[in-house]
């Protein structure tokens, strides 16, 4: 690991890097109570689906440090449940968390909690360099096809920011970049959080060829042949392969499936959720109108600014997810290699 973790658990305290100050400051903040786990994950200090679940499985351990009854216990699941409703890994963390818990006697929970928690972290790792290994083939290939340069677009931010380490999304191409494929990336800005910033940020931290773009350049950029495959991470894949993604990701699938190019989703086996049976019933969380009627970035003297662009009476919506639906995606790249949507039944591990 090249950078320092977005996220550390001392066993007193969980340490992030706090997302809402990048790229401009690298801040880190000492989370020391449930609450203050809860605030950080629903305001979006700490962000990403694999991510959001380990922080959230930390956060159990820390509730449970001065007292582990079953009211502690149910009282810590339900407040860090209630933070995000989309992103599955938060919830298949909790419920990973309550599974270890619940029979232990009070005494023996918080012990286990930190060592369930630290299990999660070092899976999710293990999981995401393995999406890294199955999606370096398909862009090796690419490149192969292309002269020796690949082109990818992505949406949001599903790197090692989102995630433990090596991202999802990003793990593919850090593993090309690694390897000498000439590998350049288009970086959506993902309003309105605009956690394209943060991908733009990372890729540029590691030497990857980078441009960012508007949101709505996508469908150009394709249309012009300058893209050669799309790639996001998920927050949710249903049984049948719909997945739900960060707000724009359908526009980038329905625009690369006009354009006849592969639209990829990067994502471990926990991001799949098997009593979801497609799309439909995946939880799409709004957030706050401010969001939208703001921008976030920093003054001239680099301190922190948030501008508002809409006033406070005009009315507003803010999705923050979208569905694409399984029939505009190629594959899905999981840690058990590349697969149709529909095969999701078949890999190791899914839940029948
Ligand atoms: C590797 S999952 C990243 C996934 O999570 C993001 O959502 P948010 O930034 O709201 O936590 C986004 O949908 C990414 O694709």
């Amino acid at each position: 690991m090249a950078h320092l973790p977005p996220l550390e658990f001392t066993g007193n305290a969980i340490r992030i890097l706090d997302q809402t100050r990048l790229p401009h400051a690298e801040a880190r903040l000492e989370l020391r109570d449930l609450d203050a786990v809860a605030a950080a994950i629903t305001d979006m200090r700490v962000r990403g689906a694999p991510l959001i679940g380990a922080t959230a499985a930390c956060g159990v351990a820390l509730a449970l440090r001065e007292r582990a009854d079953d009211a502690t216990l149910a009282h810590a699941l339900a407040v860090l449940g209630a933070t995000r409703p989309t992103a599955v890994n938060l919830h298949w963390a909790l419920a990973r968390m309550a599974r270890a818990l619940d029979p232990l006697p009070a005494g023996e929970r918080a012990e286990a909690a930190a060592r369930e928690a630290a299990a999660i972290i070092a899976e999710d790792a293990q999981m995401n360099a393995r999406i890294g290994q199955h999606g370096l083939g398909m862009l090796r290939t690419l490149a192969e096809a292309g002269h020796g340069r690949v082109n990818v677009m992505t949406h949001c931010n599903a790197g090692w920011l989102a995630t433990l380490e090596h991202g999802t999304a990003l793990s593919p191409i850090y593993a090309a970049h690694a390897e000498g494929i000439d590998v350049h990336v288009w970086v959506s800005e993902t309003r309105p959080r605009n956690q394209g910033l943060l991908t733009a940020w990372e890729l540029a931290a590691s030497g990857v060829p980078l441009t960012l773009v508007a949101d709505n350049a996508a469908g150009l950029l394709m249309a012009r042949g300058q893209v050669d495959v799309v790639i996001t991470g998920a927050d949710r894949v249903a049984a049948n392969g719909d997945s739900a993604n960060k707000i724009g990701t359908y526009l980038k699938a329905l625009a690369a499936a006009d354009n006849g190019l592969p639209f990829y989703i990067a994502a471990p086996m926990s991001t799949v959720d098997f009593g979801c049976p497609d799309g439909g019933a995946i939880p799409i969380e709004d957030r706050a109108g401010a969001e939208v009627r703001e921008v976030a970035g920093r003054d001239a003297d680099g301190r922190p600014a948030t501008v508002r662009i809409a006033p406070d009476d005009l009315p507003v919506a803010n999705p923050a997810f979208d569905v694409t639906p399984a029939r505009l995606i190629t594959g899905i790249i999981t840690e058990h290699g590349i697969c149709a949507p529909s095969a999701l039944h078949d890999l190791p591990g899914a839940e029948r």
